[in-house]
């Protein structure tokens, strides 16, 4: 729906009618938020890369392991009102990676992300992650994928309130025989990790490599019934690169920031995502602080909800950017001044755009429908 045309499914006459603005409620929209509403909303996080989704207190416990390393938590995290150049963010990434050379370390921030994003009432999380060789603890990429699924599977075990599956990421900067051999990969992971493993992801600097060296790697990822999670359009001036990827067709872009014609994209190429309905995947604070989007109010978001296109709200690198997906739903109702109907239904939709199979949607939905009964209740509607 258009900004300023306000739909009723989510009911919220009760708050509609209250007049005052307490100390625990807030207003948005002339409606009065809870507090805890954005916690409390189920939510799906579809575009969470794992090293960048470490959090400070596992940061904390890993740079305490590794003291010889001399890394101080400033090096591994954008705090409030900071920025940073892409250049600076990718060079974050690489200090992360220092700290998480090991199984034990990979199986370790697998398992906390994974409660964090639950505790943050996220109830369906899709991982991204590359896999890594690292010589020096004889950690090899076959053992760094099963260790991120035998981290998703004890966490399902010890009964998680939260649905995990992984996406397999390229990373452009290692170039196509790499990407190559990922694909293959998740190709096997597909088959033997009970369908945790689902698609790939391409990532990584976006200005690294060109994207016709990476579409015989994705096309046969397509052929072989993996899904495909593209970071596209990221930065401005890749139209022709773009136009590649976009030709595959990719089931989801990531920030897809200069697509549209007011940020030297084109109208053909949202013609073509629109025509295809390739859902969004839009990740705020991160563009803000990592400076490819100006501020919160020019972001993207607004583009493309005001076309009724599906957009998902995501969190990227939660640790990195210090943000969780509860903010990042604040921050888009609070910028765009979305009321709970508004919110619940990009909660809801983000659902249908999941690479889960149907049963798990389906799930997912009932799950959405008691909790939006209970809420109600709750908020005293
Ligand atoms: C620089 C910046 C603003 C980052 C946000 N946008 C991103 N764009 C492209 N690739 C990314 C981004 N954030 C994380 N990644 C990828 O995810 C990796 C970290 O997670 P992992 O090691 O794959 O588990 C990074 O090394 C990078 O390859
Ligand atoms: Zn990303």
């Amino acid at each position: 729906m258009n900004i300023g045309a306000k739909p009723n499914i989510f009911n919220e006459e009760k708050f509609r009618g209250e007049n005052k603005v307490t100390n625990d409620f807030k207003a948005v929209n002339h409606e009065v938020i809870p507090p805890d509403l954005y916690q409390k909303l189920p939510k799906v996080e579809l575009h969470a890369h794992l090293n960048g989704s470490v959090s400070p207190p596992t940061l904390e416990r890993l740079i305490a392991k590794k003291p010889h390393l001399n890394i101080e938590h400033s090096m591994t995290v954008i705090s409030k009102g900071q920025s940073r150049t892409l250049e600076e963010c990718f060079e974050m990434f690489k200090v992360i990676h220092q700290l998480t050379n090991t199984e034990e370390d990979i199986f370790e921030v697998t398992k906390d992300v994974i409660k964090e994003f639950a505790a943050d009432g996220v109830k369906y999380l899709e991982l991204r992650s590359t896999p890594r060789e690292e010589k020096s603890t004889g950690l090899t990429k076959k053992r760094y994928v099963e260790t991120v699924i035998e981290a998703i599977k004890q966490s399902k075990e010890e009964n998680a309130d939260i649905e995990v599956r992984f996406l397999l990421a390229i990373d452009r900067r290692h170039g196509p025989a790499v990407a190559m051999d990922t694909v293959k990969m998740a190709e096997d992971f597909s088959l033997s990790s009970n369908g945790i493993v689902v698609g790939l992801d391409l990532s990584g600097d976006p200005m690294a490599g060109h994207s016709k060296d990476f579409i015989p790697a994705l096309q046969r990822a397509k052929n072989v019934g993996l899904k495909l999670a593209l970071h596209l359009a990221e930065v401005p001036s890749q139209k022709e690169e773009t136009e590649l990827l976009l030709t595959l067709p990719p089931d989801r872009i990531g920030h897809g920031t200069f697509l549209h014609p007011e940020v030297g994209g084109s109208q053909e190429l949202v013609d073509y995502v629109r025509k295809n309905c390739i859902p969004l995947e839009l990740c705020m604070t991160s563009n803000v602080k990592g400076q490819t989007v100006a501020s919160y109010d020019k972001h993207h978001f607004l583009y493309w909800y005001n076309l009724q296109h599906p957009c998902i709200l995501c969190t990227d690198d939660k640790g990195v950017f210090a943000t969780e997906l509860s903010t990042e739903y604040e921050l888009a109702a609070t910028t765009f001044s979305l009321n709970l109907a508004d919110i619940w239904s990009l909660s809801t939709q983000a659902i249908d755009y999941s690479f889960a199979p149907s049963s798990v949607k389906c799930d997912l939905r009932h799950q959405w429908l008691k909790l939006k009964t209970e809420m109600t209740s709750t908020l005293r509607f």
